[in-house]
């Protein structure tokens, strides 16, 4: 008989790199599809992984391999201490993202560490991950992958947004989904809370204290990206090659620059969400805890934006990861060539056994 349930951790490690999400998850499947969290927790990276992740888009690739090896190894330890300490017994997989250090899809290149086999020998567990990088290799854009996720599971929205590292949408357009990066958040703003000695911007607090520096605002807007037509995704490369260097002139006023930043998130936000009160949009991420943000995407649009439970807020991706292993277990496509341009539609990820 077809399987019907699924019990599985999902682990994300967004490019924020303020830690590992892992959550515990049920997944049904009848007619329809649907899910339980039962368990979610972030594991904060120390100084030490935050400094040798953040280094690592400028590694060369044998050194990525050493890391890789040493990531791969921290991670099946962390996963299997959560394991052990919740006492979980009889889970179908581990389906994990791992961490990003490249992302090239021009260049047919994506690098997600952490999803060696060595991640199923340490946890005793089956292992899904690696979803990137097939997409890439069939030419697709390997991101974003939560779309899929979003069609079956959050369907009730007109769109899902998420506020991470970079956001990204998704919506139905002619009877298709299609999802994309909008533009860099949390990489962002964090690298600035960074020089104030903070790990972010609380509530944005310190951004609304500044003021916009017009001239910056009008740059950041007038970015080729931004007028490039999806299927289309940003890696950390493109902050520090575009983003870091248009900023740096301005950056002896870090509310200013945080302030104006921020306007320019919302904006570039609004351009992409229908304009109309009728509109629904689901607003995940650690971005939705920046109260400033949301207050000025309330300003430049008039759609609702709907913030749900917290879990849900911080869980959401690692719930969506371990819904495309699911997917990869039963033998059914998880990507679609709508959301990433890829050739076809197709089942991506890589599973170990233990
Ligand atoms: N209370 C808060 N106020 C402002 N910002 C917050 C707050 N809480 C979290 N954040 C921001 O959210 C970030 C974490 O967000 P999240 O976990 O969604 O990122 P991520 O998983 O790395 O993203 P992605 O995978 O989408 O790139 C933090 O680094 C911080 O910048
Ligand atoms: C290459 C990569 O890791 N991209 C991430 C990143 O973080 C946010 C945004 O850029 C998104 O496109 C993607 O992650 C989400 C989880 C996704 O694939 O849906």
């Amino acid at each position: 008989m077809e399987k019907k349930q699924y019990q599985l951790l999902g682990v994300m490690s967004g490019t924020s790199l303020d830690g590992i999400d892992i959550i515990e998850a049920r997944f049904h499947f009848n007619s329809g599809t649907s899910y339980k969290i039962l368990h979610g927790t972030t594991i904060p990276y120390d100084e030490f992984w935050k400094k040798k992740l953040s280094s690592a888009v400028n590694m060369d690739e044998q050194e990525l391999q050493h890391l890789n090896f040493e990531y791969t190894r921290y991670l099946g330890n962390v996963l299997k201490q959560f394991i052990d300490e919740n006492g979980l017994h009889g889970l179908d997989a581990i389906c994990s993202h791992g961490h990003t250090v490249k992302h090239e899809p021009q260049n047919k290149y994506t690098l997600q560490i952490g999803n060696l086999k060595e991640l199923a020998k340490i946890t005793g567990q089956k292992v899904v991950c690696d979803f990137r990088v097939q997409d890439v290799q069939l030419g697709g854009q390997g991101a974003p992958l939560v779309a899929i996720g979003d069609k079956l599971l959050f369907s009730e929205y007109d769109y899902c947004l998420n506020l991470g590292g970079f956001a990204n949408i998704s919506t139905e357009e002619k009877n298709r989904r299609i999802a994309y990066d909008i533009c860099a958040v949390n990489t962002v703003l964090n690298y600035y809370a960074h020089k104030l000695g903070l790990e972010y911007d609380e509530g944005g607090k310190i951004a609304a204290s500044g003021k916009i520096i017009e001239e910056l605002y009008g740059k950041l807007n007038s970015m080729r990206f931004y007028i490039e037509k999806p299927p289309k995704s940003l890696g950390i490369e493109w902050v520090n090659r575009e983003i870091l260097p248009l900023i740096s002139q301005y950056e002896e006023n870090i509310p200013d620059v945080l302030h104006t930043y921020i306007k320019h998130i919302a904006f570039q936000i609004s351009e992409e969400v229908e304009n109309s009160s009728e509109v629904k949009v689901l607003v995940t991420g650690g971005g939705a805890f920046n109260d400033f943000l949301i207050t000025e995407l309330g300003k430049k649009s008039s759609a609702q934006f709907v913030l749900p439970s917290a879990e849900l807020i911080n869980f959401k991706e690692a719930l969506i990861f371990a819904f495309l292993g699911a997917l990869k277990l039963r033998g059914e496509n998880n990507i679609l060539k709508s959301v990433t341009g890829a050739e076809k539609d197709h089942s991506s990820g890589v599973i170990f056994n233990p």
